[in-house]
């Protein structure tokens, strides 16, 4: 059983899928998925994206360097909403980000991370990398290396890391294991390729996992075979 882990989802786990917003059906499924491991004691840290209210993509004639902006205050909105959230559901939960200043937001601060981590808590990094031009994935893959995650897991809508994408191809062919140099290399748009970069750098193994099949998290934190695995070598 993995005990530290980062876990990066798409802001679409709190709207469903191609929605906007939070539905309530998927946040109280989010909150079941994540009640069980922390009863398990893992040390999980939480990346979350924010497609379900503002990418900056979508922003047409704004300038990326704001627009960006706008999706990063977006991951925020999104922190902030899943620790009410959480904390309703009794699982302690602290916020951490480097780019607002709000009462219920604390400064990154590498030393408290194990302090938050020992209490009991939940840590939720919002604010992507804190950088415009990039997105929450590299965010994911920069915390997973900062709080020494044994494992980072993108929880997504697809079941795991495939050929070409599955969305749109449906003779799609499913990976169980890859390594990070044939990822980058076949340039497979799951994740980008800074975020796989940062991961092979630092041998940061990843898992892509379907979140919305029940159990899947619990199931990638006991080591079982669930989604792709990114690798150094096979
Ligand atoms: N080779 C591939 N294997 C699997 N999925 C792929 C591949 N190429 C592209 N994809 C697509 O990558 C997407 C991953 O979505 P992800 O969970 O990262 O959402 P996001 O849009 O980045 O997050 P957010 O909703 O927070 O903005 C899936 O929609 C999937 O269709
Ligand atoms: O490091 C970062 C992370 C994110 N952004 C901006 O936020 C949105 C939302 O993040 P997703 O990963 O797409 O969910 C993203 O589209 C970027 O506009 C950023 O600028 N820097």
């Amino acid at each position: 059983m993995y005990k530290r882990v980062l876990l990066k989802l798409s802001g679409e786990v709190l709207s469903g899928e191609a929605q906007k917003g939070f539905n309530e059906e998927h946040v109280n499924y989010l909150i079941r998925e994540i009640k069980k491991v922390s009863e398990y004691g893992v040390k999980l840290g939480i990346v979350i994206g924010a497609g379900n209210l503002f990418r900056g993509r979508d922003f047409e004639g704004v300038r990326p360097t704001i627009s960006d902006q706008i999706g990063m205050l977006g991951t925020v909105i999104n922190a902030l909403y899943l620790k009410d959230r959480f904390e309703n559901a009794g699982i302690r939960t602290v916020v951490v980000s480097q780019i607002v200043t709000l009462p219920s937001v604390k400064l990154i601060n590498y030393d408290d991370i194990d302090l938050y981590f020992d209490a009991g808590y939940i840590v939720i990094f919002a604010g992507g990398t804190s950088n415009p031009f990039f997105t929450t994935d590299t965010g994911a893959a920069l915390r997973a290396v900062e709080m020494k995650a044994e494992l980072l897991i993108k929880g997504t809508k697809v079941s795991g890391i495939y050929d070409k994408d599955p969305k749109i191809y449906n003779d799609a062919v499913k990976y169980n294991v890859i390594t990070y140099d044939e990822a980058i290399e076949k340039d497979l748009k799951i994740m980008d390729t800074e975020a796989f970069s940062i991961c092979k750098r630092y041998q940061m193994k990843i898992l892509v996992m379907n979140f919305f099949e029940d159990n899947n998290l619990l199931r990638a934190i006991r080591g079982e075979n669930v989604g792709t695995l990114v690798v150094p070598s096979k």
